[in-house]
């Protein structure tokens, strides 16, 4: 039985026209800034997200890492959401790397985070016992809030508080392609209230590797000595970017496929006794639901799963991710509602 892999949107491989495409890159030397693919990729992004300037970098991590060490200093404080990957699946980089203390405000069931909480995280200036806020942290779409959209809206809330502040908000935007198609509105307006942000080339968009940070040009300018210093400096790495080239100019509008199969994964689990998971919420690829106490624990029903050919992740005591992405099909999904049922009733 082939398994049907709904662990991540990052198990995506390339498509064939990316490879034909990364088999002829122009390439250069990009510490030289002579790499034509890179050179076209970033601007190609930045004028996407309605910013300067873009830096390509190995992974949303690194590129979350940078923005950190770019806004902050050792000692400072930054300010996310409870639920953020920054904070869960970051292995701490800012705070080893950064020296940089992390402060969390509660997030909502859709990921926002509240502006008066962040108006009353930051520190006030001028007090030797407080650290500098140095940056707010947003997501869009939010990972651990069930792929939940922020608006322009939402965004432009926490940013007029930050801004007022005089303190920047850096955007984890791993899968702002999906907020754009889920909200049908242009990325752009997304980013427009952020001083930067990141986008992941290799989740629902396919590529191999690799992320772009966009922001103003002394920002990225700053950000540039950053990954150099964290090694990230790539040479003719244009062969990565010939990818990226391919996936803005094809695999965003096909999004909205994910997200309609996300849909109807919900609704299946939703009508599978021993499983929580309001359809509704479902706003882009990402699906968490809970698994009934009297079923078992998550890590019960994942073993199940894995028995009856369907790999999910991010096991909570109770709950379960599944993310749909380019290589689940419709069939696929009645198939691993079909499977899901079997692996319930194993448990029952
Ligand atoms: C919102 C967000 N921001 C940043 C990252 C980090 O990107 P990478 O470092 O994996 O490229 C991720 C990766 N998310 C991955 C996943 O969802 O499977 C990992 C394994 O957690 C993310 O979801």
């Amino acid at each position: 039985m082939t398994a049907i892999d709904l662990r991540s949107d990052t198990v995506t491989k390339p498509t064939d026209e990316m490879r034909s495409a990364m088999a002829t890159a122009e390439v250069g030397d990009d510490v030289f800034g002579e790499d034509p693919s890179i050179n076209e990729l970033q601007e190609r992004s930045a004028a996407l997200l309605g910013k300067e300037a873009g830096l390509l970098t190995s992974s949303g991590t690194m590129s979350n890492l940078i923005a950190t060490l770019a806004w902050s200093n050792h000692g400072d404080e930054i300010i996310m959401g409870t639920e953020a990957h920054m904070f869960w699946n970051e292995s701490a980089g800012q705070a080893a790397l950064g020296g940089v203390q992390t402060r969390l405000v509660p997030n909502d069931s859709q990921g926002r985070i509240n502006p008066d909480d962040v108006a009353a995280a930051i520190r006030p200036s001028g007090n030797l016992h407080f650290p500098r806020t140095s940056m707010i942290c947003l997501e869009n779409t939010h990972n651990r809030c069930s792929g939940g959209v922020l608006t322009p809206e939402d965004t432009k809330s926490v940013g007029d508080v930050a801004h007022a502040a005089g303190v920047p908000v850096h955007l984890d935007g791993a899968r702002i392609f999906n907020a754009s198609v889920a909200l049908e509105v242009p990325p752009a307006e997304l980013a427009r209230d952020v001083d930067d942000l990141s986008f992941c080339l290799s989740k629902s968009l396919s590529c191999p590797v690799g992320s772009v940070l966009v922001g103003s040009q002394d920002f990225i300018d700053n950000a540039k000595r950053w990954r150099k210093m964290l090694g990230g400096g790539m040479r003719q790495a244009g062969v990565l970017a010939a990818a990226g080239l391919v996936a803005l100019d094809t695999m965003i509008d096909r999004l909205a496929e994910d997200h309609q199969h996300a849909k109807r994964l919900a609704a299946g689990l939703a009508n599978i006794d021993g499983l929580t998971v309001d359809p509704e919420s479902i706003q882009t690829n990402i699906v968490f639901f809970e698994v009934d106490e009297d079923l078992g624990t998550a890590a019960d029903l994942i073993a199940a799963l894995n028995r009856n050919g369907v790999l999910v992740s991010y096991p909570g005591k109770q709950s379960i991710r599944m993310v749909t992405h380019r290589h689940i099909s419709p069939e696929d999904i009645e198939e691993a509602l079909s499977r899901t049922s079997a692996a319930v009733r194993e448990l029952r």
